[in-house]
């Protein structure tokens, strides 16, 4: 995730390579991002948060407590400026993150470490990313739009309360996990149906991008949509039928409600 927000970053030149640093305890990704993108590297987190106006965290969520606890034992920290926390880490809440950030800095220090919960995507690696993004209390409208700025170069960011974040999660979180599940359905049925493979995953991609930009750019409801491809009668029409019968629209309404009970008692 790191990597396509970078890569993002410098692609749609928010920022130019050498205002960016990334830390990574593996010496090999720091090389070839060194490469690939012409970024600063270093393998110690606090040099990073020592040079930066905004962090992004971006490390496993079980390792984020541990990397926290150790920024906040460096000597570089709190520091002087003002520095904007932004985690990815899924289910890792705000009050987590200020638990161990906080301890012992007076409302002063606490003001000047403002923090953004965010829930990316894999899309972003292609610019194409959806982020839901949280703020917590002592961040200001300058903290906000470096966010938004930051998250929109890997594609689109909104805002919401923190409680929403699990919601988040299972739409556009675990979201491109569901498409690629229906591409997997819709290349094997094409397969049964007597379709090349090759041709046929070629086919459910471009009918699942072509399907997305039909909504984004007329702006119909996608049950409209659903319906203008649906004659009477028709081939469409025995597909539905049948996903109605085994009720296929409940079922991913039941996953996604799994999903966010998941992101709760994962956080
Ligand atoms: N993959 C996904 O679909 C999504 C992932 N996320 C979140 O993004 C975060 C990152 O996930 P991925 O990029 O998939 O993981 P990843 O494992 O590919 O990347 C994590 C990186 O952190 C580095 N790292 C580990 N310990 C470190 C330390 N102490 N200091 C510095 N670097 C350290 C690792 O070497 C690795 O390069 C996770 O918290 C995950 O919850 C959020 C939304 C979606
Ligand atoms: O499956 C997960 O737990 C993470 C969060 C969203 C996508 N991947």
């Amino acid at each position: 995730m790191a990597w396509a927000i970078i890569g993002a970053l410098v692609k749609s030149e928010v920022l130019p390579p050498k205002n960016i640093i990334a830390s990574d305890i593996a010496v090999e990704r720091l090389e070839l991002a060194e490469k690939e993108f012409g970024v600063t590297t270093t393998q110690d987190n606090a040099q990073v948060f020592a040079k930066s106006n905004a962090v992004v965290l971006a490390v496993k969520p079980q390792f984020l407590p541990e990397v926290l606890e150790n920024l906040a034992a460096s000597p570089e920290f709190p520091g002087e400026g003002r520095k904007l926390i932004i985690s990815i880490a899924a289910g890792v809440g705000c009050a987590k993150m200020e638990d161990i950030l906080y301890t012992g800095l007076d409302e002063d220090a606490k003001s000047r470490l403002p923090i953004v919960r965010v829930m990316p995507n894999t899309p972003a690696l292609v610019g194409q990313g959806m982020a839901g993004m949280a703020a917590n209390a002592y961040t200001a409208e300058e903290d906000r739009l470096t966010a938004q700025t930051i998250m929109d170069a890997a594609g689109k960011a909104l805002w919401f309360d923190e409680k929403d974040i699990n919601g988040v999660t299972a739409l556009s979180g675990s979201g491109p996990a569901y498409v690629f599940y229906l591409a997997e359905a819709m290349v094997r049925g094409g397969v049964e149906a007597g379709l090349p493979e090759d041709k046929a995953l070629a086919m459910a991609i471009q009918t699942i991008k072509g399907a997305a930009l039909l909504m984004e750019e007329t702006g119909e409801a996608p049950g409209l949509l659903r319906k203008k491809v649906t004659s009477k009668g028709g081939t469409t029409a025995a597909a539905l039928t049948v996903f109605h019968e085994n009720k296929v629209l409940e079922a991913i309404v039941k996953g996604m409600l799994a999903a966010k009970k998941r992101g709760e008692e994962l956080g």
